[in-house]
This record gives structure tokens, sequence and C-alpha cells, in this order.
């Protein structure tokens, strides 16, 4: 099995006439963990319930290809396509009356990748009682039981839609452990829809930014973190040099700022740096995310 690849050309969906996507022209590579990122309103579980046929564009369309599917096809109302793809919803999506048994059989019959032994061992560790209805189970428990339904599937085309979000902070960490483990065994296309930023930012490979239904950015994670730079040091040291640049946040801790700044340093600017003993990092994605995503305007942007 491979992963599928995704490509949507003027990719368009409205509500009332209102666009909730407006003529998205992406592409995914496959085999790569994708972050799916945008604030609320931006247009992101529209753009995953489409890529998973869950709605017909109103314009333009989506094509996923690769794998054994070979050529290029639309998922809406064809059953093979959506066979291959697992979309886990905040909400679920799961039958209450349902135990967690009859839900795993259920996802076994459906899935032609599924593996059993992984939901299994999964659910051990997130210590889902599996003879429980679902609706019996606590919220985080039913996050917990939709992210094993994700892992387990593997599908070719993954997509958690803020789905771990009723997860406490140590089943999240295991949730990324378990998806990282088993990408790496059997990789395959993984887009990751989430406001937790820091949080997954080390584990996404590439990252399409979504504002008001429109592409802001789509790049790999490297190439954003080139487009600017943390400075940490003594607070006036750090204040001198970023005087003439665009400061994107900033942190102080009792004589210690850190700064993040928009641009490339050149290297009269790094050679300063070095000099006023100041670090110079990456720039968070956190912060560009909340930068390319603001709306008030800014220095650099004139928006
Ligand atoms: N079923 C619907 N009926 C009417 N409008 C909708 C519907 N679903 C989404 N919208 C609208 O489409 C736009 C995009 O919504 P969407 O849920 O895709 O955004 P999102 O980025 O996932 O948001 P959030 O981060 O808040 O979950 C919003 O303006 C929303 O109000």
């Amino acid at each position: 099995m491979s992963g599928l690849a995704v490509r949507t050309e003027n990719l368009s969906v409205r509500f009332g006439g209102v666009p909730a996507l407006d003529g998205l022209d992406l592409r995914l590579a496959p085999d790569k963990i994708h972050g799916l990122l945008g604030r609320n309103g931006s247009g992101k579980s529209t753009f995953v319930a489409t890529l998973a046929g869950f709605r017909k564009p109103d314009d333009g369309r989506v094509l996923l290809e690769g794998g054994e599917l070979g050529a290029a096809r639309e998922p809406y109302e064809d059953a093979v396509v959506t066979s291959r793809i697992c979309l886990i919803r905040e909400s679920g999506d799961l039958v209450g009356a349902a135990s967690v048994k009859h839900v795993l059989e259920l996802a076994a019959a459906l899935r032609p990748f599924w593996n059993h032994d992984l939901a299994r061992e999964l659910l051990d560790k997130f210590e889902v009682p599996v003879r429980q209805k679902v609706q019996k189970l606590s919220r985080g428990k039913k996050s917990a039981l939709g992210v094993v339904l994700g892992l387990a599937s593997r599908a070719p085309l993954t997509i958690f839609d803020e789905s771990y979000l009723g997860m406490d902070v140590p089943s999240r960490n295991l949730f990324y452990d378990a998806l990282l483990a088993d990408y790496a065994e059997v990789p395959r296309t993984i887009v990751l829809s989430t406001h937790l930023v820091s949080e997954v930012s080390t584990m996404l490979e590439e990252v399409v930014i979504l504002d008001r239904g429109r592409v802001v950015t789509q790049a790999p994670v490297d190439s954003l973190r080139g487009r600017g730079a943390s400075i940490v040091g003594p607070v006036a040291a750090v204040d001198e040099l970023t005087a003439d640049l665009t400061v994107l946040a900033e942190q102080r801790l009792g004589g210690t700022k850190s700064s993040t700044v928009l641009g490339d340093l050149d290297n009269g600017l790094l050679a300063r740096a070095r000099s006023a003993g100041l670090e110079i990092g990456p720039v968070g994605l956190q912060d560009l995310f909340v930068h390319l995503t603001d709306s008030t305007p800014t220095k650099e942007s004139g928006r």
C-alpha cells in the first residue's frame, strides 16, 4: 500500500451562496504528514469533508490518485475511493448505542487495510473499555476511540479533523507517538487539521494555511521556518538588533528576551548578533501562523 496524492482544481463550496472554499488549487504529496491550519471558520472542516467525499463541490473538483487506485478519481459517490479515505472528525460520527467492540467489527468490514492487532493494542494504551457502549464513554475516551479507528484503518489518505481535542495532554502525546510510530512502519498520506499548532509542529512535513476559504500559503515546514528567526538574549541587545525588523512576537523572562522576527537576517546582522552573544534559531510555526492569518496591519505587510 502507498498513500494517495490529492489535487484540487478551483475547488469551491458555498453555503447559501457564501463561499466556504473559494477556488482552491492545491496539491498534497503522497506519504507525507500535512498540517492543515487556519483560524475558526477558515474552511478546514469543509475542505476535509470534501476531500473525503462527504460533500460535493459546487465548482471545481477533488482528484485522488496513486497507490493501487491508479488514475485520478473523484471521491464523491465513489465507494472504492472512499474506502481508501478515513476522515475522523471531532464529533466522532460514531453510533452511540453500539459497543466499542461492534464499532471495531464494522470498521474491520469496511476498511480494506484494517489492522485488528493495532486497534486492540491502542485501545489498551488509551484504556478504552471494549465492551462499553460508545454513548457511555467520556468525551476523551470517545476521541481516543476515534483516533484508534483512524490509525488502525491504515487508510492511504487518513485525515484527523481536530479529532483529538477532547483528549487530555498525556493522551494526545500518546496519539502523536502512536501516529509517528505507525506512519514510520506504514507510510501513507496524513492530514492533521488543527489549532494546536505548536503541539503538532514537529510532526509536520508540509503545511497548508487557509484563511476565509482561500490558501494563504502551502509550503514545506522547513521553508516556513526559514521565513524568519527567533533571537534570544539580554533585553537591550535583542531590542537593539531588532529595532528595524518586523517583530511577530516577544517574550520576556527577567533580563532575557526572545523575539520572533520576519525575513532573512543578513550577514551583517548575524555577525552583530554573534558578537552580542545572542542566540539565533528558526521561527516558531505558531508565531508565523498567527502573523499570516492576522487581519491587523503590520509594518511589513501593510495590510
Ligand atoms: N453546514 C453549514 N451550513 C452553513 N454554513 C456552514 C456550514 N458548514 C460550514 N459553514 C460555514 O463555512 C465556513 C467554513 O466553515 P468550516 O467549518 O469549514 O471552518 P473551520 O476552519 O473548520 O472552522 P473551525 O476551526 O471553527 O472548526 C464558515 O463560515 C462556516 O460558518
